[in-house]
């Protein structure tokens, strides 16, 4: 069995990720930390876990979880870094679902997150953990930077385009919309449900810190002229979900199938849906579930790709634990396999 410790069992992705490893047949959940609920048996705040899971939230005290074989942050960016360094020299390895480990330059990081990196050194060892970019170098990581919500979304909808060098990557927008739940679960008042039911809004035009990461992604797959992408993120008053539609543009003579590039790119990916042509995904059939499910669209020069997830599990935590059954040897979609919630 993998003894599992959860950093912040308390927030959206913690939980998620207590949803999804109770019922992992590989898994003893073994710590679970909060700093404000240390002590109280986590099903007294979370029922529908009572018979099982037996545990108490703890306080963060790494010796503890230098004991695990894999420490989960689900804290905010900034957490995880002052505590990687003793974790990873204990043994321990790391999956972190916030942003410290995702950028590799570490002067790009520290203006995007405006904090200074507490362990740059390990920037160039984390694993970039979206599986279908990275799989075999996930296998051998001890540390992972689990990816963001969006560029989950936008790099898996794009990913067979770039790769196959069809369109211009100088001409690229991705326009996504997210539930309220990938802001997390602290109070803020312009997400409270007053402001976000029956609303609708984008926000952190040119500014939002997931663009250099979407294209640090891209990057990796791009050849020829430099990527240029527009992302504009929008608030969706739902509570999970995430919907990107994404715009590109064919190079002169580029005549594929993307419909058959896109089957192909995908075939033996246990998470990745490609929709038949002409359709349209809807967050109702990722609900709750580890899939990405993606639908291509071509008209003359332009395409349009449309790709959804759950920002909670494949964007979040059931991401991270495809990450970790990767990395254990065990089979990729052991404790994922479940469909997607009814509408
Ligand atoms: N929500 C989403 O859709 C996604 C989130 N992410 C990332 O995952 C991370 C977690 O997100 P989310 O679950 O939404 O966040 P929440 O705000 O819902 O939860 C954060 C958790 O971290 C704990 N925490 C806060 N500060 C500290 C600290 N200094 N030390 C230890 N624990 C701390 C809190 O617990 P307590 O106060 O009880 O200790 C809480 O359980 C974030 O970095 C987020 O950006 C990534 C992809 C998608
Ligand atoms: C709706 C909403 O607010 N979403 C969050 C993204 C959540 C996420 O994936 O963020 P990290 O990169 O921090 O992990 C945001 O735009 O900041």
């Amino acid at each position: 069995m993998i003894k599992v410790a959860i950093v912040g069992g308390t927030g959206y992705t913690g939980v998620e990720l207590l949803r999804l490893l109770v019922q992992h047949p590989q898994v003893e959940l073994a710590v679970i930390t909060s700093r404000g609920e240390a002590g109280r048996p986590v099903s007294d705040l979370f029922p529908s876990l009572s018979g099982r899971l037996d545990l108490a939230f703890r306080e963060v005290d790494v010796r503890a979880l230098a004991t695990c074989d894999v420490v989960f942050f689900a804290t905010p960016n900034g957490v995880a870094m002052q505590q990687v360094p003793t974790l990873l020299d204990a043994g321990a390895r790391v999956i972190d679902l916030a942003a410290d480990f995702r950028l590799r330059d570490p002067a790009v990081w520290e203006r995007w997150y405006g904090m200074p990196h507490a362990c740059p050194q390990f920037l160039e060892e984390a694993v970039y953990g979206l599986p279908e970019l990275n799989r075999e170098r996930i296998a051998g990581a001890r540390l992972i930077a689990n990816p963001g919500c969006y560029p989950t979304a936008v790099t898996l909808g794009l990913l067979p385009l770039l790769e196959a060098g069809l369109v211009d990557p100088g001409e690229l927008v991705a326009d996504c919309k997210s539930g309220v739940s990938g802001a997390g679960r602290h109070a803020r008042a312009d997400l409270s449900f007053c402001e976000t039911n029956e609303n609708f809004k984008a926000y952190g035009v040119f500014a939002h810190r997931h663009q250099p990461e979407i294209v640090q992604n891209l990057g990796t797959v791009t050849t020829g002229a430099a990527l240029d992408l527009t992302f504009v993120p929008h608030l969706l008053p739902l509570n999970r979900g995430i919907h990107a539609t994404l715009y590109a543009r064919l190079h002169a003579g580029a005549a594929t199938d993307l419909q058959a590039l896109y089957e192909s790119r995908y075939r033996d990916e246990p998470f990745v849906r490609v929709l038949s042509a002409g359709s349209h995904p809807q967050l109702s059939e990722v609900r709750a579930g580890n899939d990405c499910a993606i639908a291509v669209h071509v008209s003359g020069k332009r395409v349009v790709v449309l790709s959804v997830i759950d920002n909670l599990v494949k964007g979040a935590a059931g991401q991270a634990i495809q990450n970790m059954n990767l990395m254990f040897g065990l089979d990729e979609t052991l404790g994922l396999r479940q469909p997607a919630l009814a509408p």
